[in-house]
């Protein structure tokens, strides 16, 4: 409950307008002083008297209001923090005057603009007491769920009075009293010795009276009017006063309730705040009433009906016009009984329509809290299923790039594999194509890459020759120099006649010591040639000895394509005659063959030819 100022109504008289133009003037002269004073306000200055005017606003209100003005008077350039802390004060002001459709928007604009969260904490609490005062129940009780859902993370203890306060206050208005109770119980723990103390004792007070559990010379009572006196908070001293002489009628011990309002009457009247002067005056009444004392029942009913805030219907209204028309009724008015009757009547109804409001707003608010947190709880859970999605598109990503790695290196691994297999079968390829010892194309490989060649040249119609050759005496070389010496000369022969060849030319090991070569595009002049330049290679071997004191030569058969044909098995047997030939006119030369089948015909076979040569010819 915010207190309210007292409304005067000035009587439209001569003395009421002398009065009026005093006032003014004073105002006046007041506002230049104030705006002096003010013009040289630091701003250091400024923030220490926007906190002192927040810490007097309850227990001085004159001087509060004051300070306000002088503030607002003030041409001086606010921080925005200062302007938020003053906008919060201003708003406090009009609520307190009683003007609520000035202070909530006030508080709204706080709460939205302010970038102090304690600062938005309070203006909250604030806009709940004034929406409530208001009777703009459903608005009050969705800013209180704001703010109790964020009173754990408020610390300031000051905002977390205020946040208390109006939570507690709410809650009893809305007939939850549990939960007023649980919220001045947790606030009297935390302001204990503080001001703080007497408003959670008030409240507490007010649960239990009404929730019907209050001794009105309990402890609560006691305590609570203790506290509050402690700390110069009249105010709600006077309500605790007030539910304490409702809780003595309750139990028709009348006299002692008269006597709490009668003895705390003057202190209720100094505090201005007309809604506890309204209850205590009809509070009297209904004490008097019972006591029998009919015209002061009367008097204090009036005094409560004259003291109301203006458009506002109160239980004390309510009680007052009933009261007003049951001592009518008793003193045979029937007209002013009818008369109160009628307002009594109006006044319960909207009273019991208020009552209504707010109960309706608490269960509306409640419902629009359980949506919202449905609400959030389904975008919460939606949310989970997006991120679960999330991680299972990147696991999925991540599964498909483990794949493709996988897939890359089997990849890899087989083309190394292939490569690696190619490799090996090239080079087996080329050692089964090979002889060992030369180097050179082995006696099948050179049948079969010779007769291909050929086959080709018989094609494209070209000439083509051959040499065949055999070291002389090679047994004998083998036999006295041994069978290294004899490798190593031949060897060096084929090492010797390479260097007269060119690549494409096929040269090949055809037998021990016999050497034959197939000469693609020559004559037989030009093989020839060839040939003995290959013979003198030969001669020169071993000129230096470096194998043995011994000379190393070879004999030679030519023989070409249009001699003996395009058929390999012909021309070499053509050749070997001719070697053959060379061979019995002396070794180390170059014989070419004759032409005629006869002369193959008569050459005899390699192991005859050793039988026939192997003895005739000694070695040099
Ligand atoms: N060191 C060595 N000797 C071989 C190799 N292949 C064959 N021979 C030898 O070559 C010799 C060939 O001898 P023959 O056929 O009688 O011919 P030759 O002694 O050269 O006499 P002519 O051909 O008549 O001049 C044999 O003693 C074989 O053992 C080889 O790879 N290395």
């Amino acid at each position: 409950m915010l207190p309210q100022p007292e409304q005067r109504r000035d009587a439209d008289t001569v003395a009421g307008r002398l009065r009026s133009r005093i006032r003014v003037g004073v105002a006046a002269l007041v506002a230049l002083l104030l705006a002096t004073a003010v013009i040289a306000l630091q701003p250091g200055e400024l923030d220490n008297r926007l906190r002192e005017a927040d810490a007097l606003k309850s227990s001085n209100y004159a001087r509060f209001a004051a300070m306000l003005g002088e503030m607002d008077a003030a041409d001086q350039p606010l921080s925005p923090a200062q302007r938020q802390y003053l906008n919060y004060l201003k708003a406090w002001e009009r609520g307190y005057a009683g003007d609520y459709e000035a202070a909530i928007p006030l508080y709204k604009s706080v709460i939205a603009e302010s970038d102090d969260s304690v600062l938005q904490f309070r203006a909250t609490a604030s806009l709940v007491s004034n929406l409530t005062i208001a009777r703009r129940y459903l608005e009050a009780y969705t800013y209180l769920d704001l703010l109790v859902e964020r009173m754990p993370q408020t610390t300031d203890l000051l905002a977390r009075e205020q946040g208390l306060h109006a939570a507690a206050l709410l809650n009893n208005q809305a007939g939850q009293y549990e939960l007023g109770l649980d919220f001045s119980t947790r606030l009297l723990h935390e302001r204990m010795g503080l001001r703080g103390e007497c408003i959670a004792r008030e409240l507490r007070v007010e649960s239990l009276y009404k929730s019907k559990r209050l001794e009105p010379d309990g402890e609560d009572v006691s305590f609570a009017i203790e506290a509050c006196q402690r700390h110069g908070e009249a105010v709600f001293a006077s309500i605790v006063r007030s539910f304490q002489a409702h809780a003595f009628i309750d139990k028709a011990r009348y006299r002692e309730a008269r006597d709490v309002l009668e003895s705390n009457y003057e202190e209720v009247q100094k505090t201005r705040y007309l809604r506890i002067i309204s209850e205590f005056d009809v509070l009297l009444a209904e004490s008097y009433w019972q006591l029998g004392d009919l015209p002061r029942a009367r008097n204090y009913a009036l005094r409560a009906i004259d003291k109301r805030l203006p458009k506002e219907v109160t239980d004390s209204l309510v009680a007052a016009y009933r009261l007003l028309y049951r001592i009518s009724l008793q003193q045979n008015d029937t007209k002013s009984a009818l008369a109160y009757h009628e307002k009594y009547a109006e006044a319960d109804k909207q009273n019991f329509d208020d009552i209504s409001a707010r109960s309706l707003a608490y269960q509306m608010a409640r419902h629009q809290a359980t949506a919202t947190k449905l609400q959030i709880e389904a975008l919460n859970k939606q949310n989970q299923v997006l991120q679960l999605e999330q991680q299972l598109g990147a696991k999925a990503v991540e599964t498909s790039r483990l794949y493709i790695a996988l897939l890359i290196a089997v990849l890899l691994m087989l083309v190394l594999w292939a490569f690696y297999t190619k490799r090996r079968q090239l080079y087996f390829r080329r050692l089964s194509q090979r002889d060992g010892l030369t180097q050179i194309a082995n006696r099948p490989h050179f049948l079969e890459a010779s007769a291909r060649a050929l086959d080709e040249c018989r094609r494209a119609g070209g000439e083509a020759a051959v040499i065949l050759f055999d070291l002389d005496h090679f047994k004998v070389i083998n036999d006295r120099h041994g069978h290294a010496a004899g490798d190593h000369v031949l060897r060096k022969v084929t090492a010797a006649c390479r260097t007269y060849l060119r690549p494409e030319q096929y040269f090949g090991r055809i037998g021990g010591e016999e050497f034959a070569i197939l000469l693609i595009g020559y004559d037989e002049a030009r093989a020839v040639a060839l040939a003995e330049q290959l013979r003198r290679a030969v001669t020169a071997a071993n000129a230096d000895g470096a194998f043995g004191e011994f000379s190393v030569s070879a004999s030679f058969g030519v023989t070409s394509t249009r001699k003996a044909g395009h058929e390999l098995r012909q021309l070499l047997a053509c050749a070997d005659a001719a070697l053959y030939q060379a061979k019995l006119d002396g070794r180390d030369r170059v014989a070419t063959f004759d032409g005629s089948p006869a002369t193959v015909a008569a050459t005899p076979l390699h192991a005859q030819r050793d039988r026939l040569l192997g003895s005739v010819t000694p070695l040099s």
